[in-house]
């Protein structure tokens, strides 16, 4: 297995390492000769400094770029041109998140092949699901209770026992032109355990720690995810559910499409920028990455999925007909006037519907027999038919349209993930891929510690 895992990491790497010299010079050239270029649009204003830095263009982010109307490219590809070109299971059109890693990480579309070494080298450095003792000690001493987006984030942190960079950087080993291979080693360690781990918190959640299924070296990243929520037919896992083969591969599917599609939303999201930012310290992949987990954990980013759960489920035993838009309308006026927000609905850069959401929703539809009676996913199909005209009469928000986590977790709670605080790990495992990636071009790149300027309210009141 060590020979392998070598010949497979070498490969990624050699990828990568042809890329890497035309990519340093173009921004060795750009910061040299044109740093004073202005960035059109990029004004900074006192209403971006006091709302959020709403449209201020000062992130640097290689991997994926958010268009207002279009959504999310990755690598200038959208959702649709992944699912037609990276490889994947062939019986559904549904990539590997394996693929989208290379893909972002490398800038190319990987063969099959590659993408087989890549599964191979995260399964080798996943030890057939074992954790490292002391984050395996560390889960079994927090309250099974605790939030799972908070037990994520300890145990990844926790990692940085092990971290190959905070080590070489100790020890003087390793130097600003290569901390970027430590820092790809840390980052497809974490990635690579990600599977054990939600899998053992949702064990602790669901089964007292107990473990729910096992780890198979000879599947996929998104298969493992599943098994060790014990959510497989075929041995691997408990299959608590009573899942049927085909129930079990189609959940296996949702997964791969879910953490495919969510690993990356341009650099300034919470999660992402959070990344980004705490790495920018040189803080390992660890306890960087653990830093964007607790962004996620908030209400208005990635813990809306588990909100939306909890409102539709809310809205199903209020109104009587799931498909009368009049009650649908009225049970949203209630929110809102009680100054609530509706979850899923809104976003801080789309004005339009989320493509993302349009791939989750794609997916119900083709399974239209599996879902037909779920009140629940039947209530978020007819949600866009009628929430962005209650939204737009409101007149607050500027964006009235679905974004990614209306869809998500309904879905996952109709295959039995019936547990709605730990929707949102699920999101934290794919959210590990794009920041990640980053991370490594950041330290390619030599990016220095990120340290913007701050100002207080006389500064401000002095410009007017
Ligand atoms: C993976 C993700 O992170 S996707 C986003 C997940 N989050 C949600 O779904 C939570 C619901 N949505 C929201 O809270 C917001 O739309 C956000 C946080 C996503 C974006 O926030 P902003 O960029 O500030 O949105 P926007 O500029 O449109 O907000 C203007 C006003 O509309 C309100 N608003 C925005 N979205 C909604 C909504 N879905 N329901 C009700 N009111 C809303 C805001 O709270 C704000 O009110 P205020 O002026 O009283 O403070
Ligand atoms: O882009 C954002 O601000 C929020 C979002 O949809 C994501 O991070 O996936």
């Amino acid at each position: 297995m060590m020979h392998r895992r070598l010949i497979h990491t070498s490969t990624l790497r050699s990828v990568l390492k042809e890329t890497i010299p035309e990519r340093r010079e173009q921004l060795l050239k750009l910061k040299k000769f044109h740093g004073q270029v202005k960035i059109p649009a990029g004004d900074i204003t006192i209403g971006s400094v006091l709302g959020g830095m709403r449209g201020n263009k000062s992130i640097f982010w290689q991997s994926t770029t958010l268009d207002p109307m279009d959504g999310i490219k990755f690598h200038g590809m959208t959702i649709k041109q992944c699912q037609e070109q990276l490889p994947g299971d062939a019986n559904d059109h549904q990539f590997y998140p394996e693929s989208m890693l290379w893909l972002l990480l490398t800038g190319k579309v990987p063969t099959v092949e590659q993408t087989n070494e890549l599964i191979s080298e995260l399964n080798g450095r996943a030890e057939n699901g074992r954790l490292p003792e002391c984050t395996e000690k560390l889960l079994d001493n927090l309250p099974n209770n605790m939030h799972p987006m908070t037990q994520l984030a300890i145990a990844v942190a926790s990692l940085n026992y092990g971290s190959q960079f905070a080590k070489g950087y100790q020890a003087g080993t390793i130097n600003k032109l290569n901390y970027w291979e430590s820092t790809l080693e840390d980052s497809l360690t974490l990635i690579s355990r990600l599977p054990a781990l939600v899998g053992k918190i949702y064990s602790k959640i669901t089964q007292d720690g107990s473990p729910l299924g096992q780890f198979n070296s000879s599947k996929d990243w998104s298969y493992n995810i599943c098994s060790l929520m014990g959510m497989t037919a075929g041995g691997d896992s408990l299959n608590n559910n009573n899942l049927s083969p085909q129930q079990s591969q189609d959940f296996v599917n949702l997964m791969r499409l879910y953490t495919g599609i969510h690993a990356d939303h341009e650099g300034g999201n919470v999660s992402a920028h959070t990344t980004h930012l705490v790495g920018s310290a040189l803080s390992d992949p660890f306890l960087s990455y653990s830093s964007g987990l607790m962004g996620l954990a908030g209400p208005l980013h990635g813990l809306a999925a588990q909100e939306v759960v909890r409102f539709l489920v809310e809205m199903n035993g209020s109104i009587k007909n799931v498909n009368d838009p009049k009650q649908i309308s009225e049970y949203l006026w209630s929110l809102l006037s009680s100054n609530r927000v509706i979850p899923g609905y809104g976003h801080a850069v789309l004005r339009n519907t989320d493509p993302r959401f349009q791939a989750m929703l794609e997916f119900a539809e083709r399974r239209s027999d599996e879902f037909k009676d779920d009140a629940n996913v039947q209530l978020m199909m007819t949600l866009p038919k009628v929430a962005p005209a209650v939204l737009k009469e409101h007149g607050k928000c500027k964006n009235p349209y679905p974004n990614v986590d209306s869809a998500s977790g309904v879905l996952f709670q109709h295959y039995g993930v019936t547990q709605l605080l730990f929707i949102t790990a699920i999101f934290g495992c794919s959210r590990a891929l794009g920041p990640l990636s980053q991370l490594v071009w950041d330290r390619i790149y030599g990016l220095p510690i990120e340290r913007p300027k701050s100002m207080d309210l006389e500064a401000l009141q002095k410009l007017v």
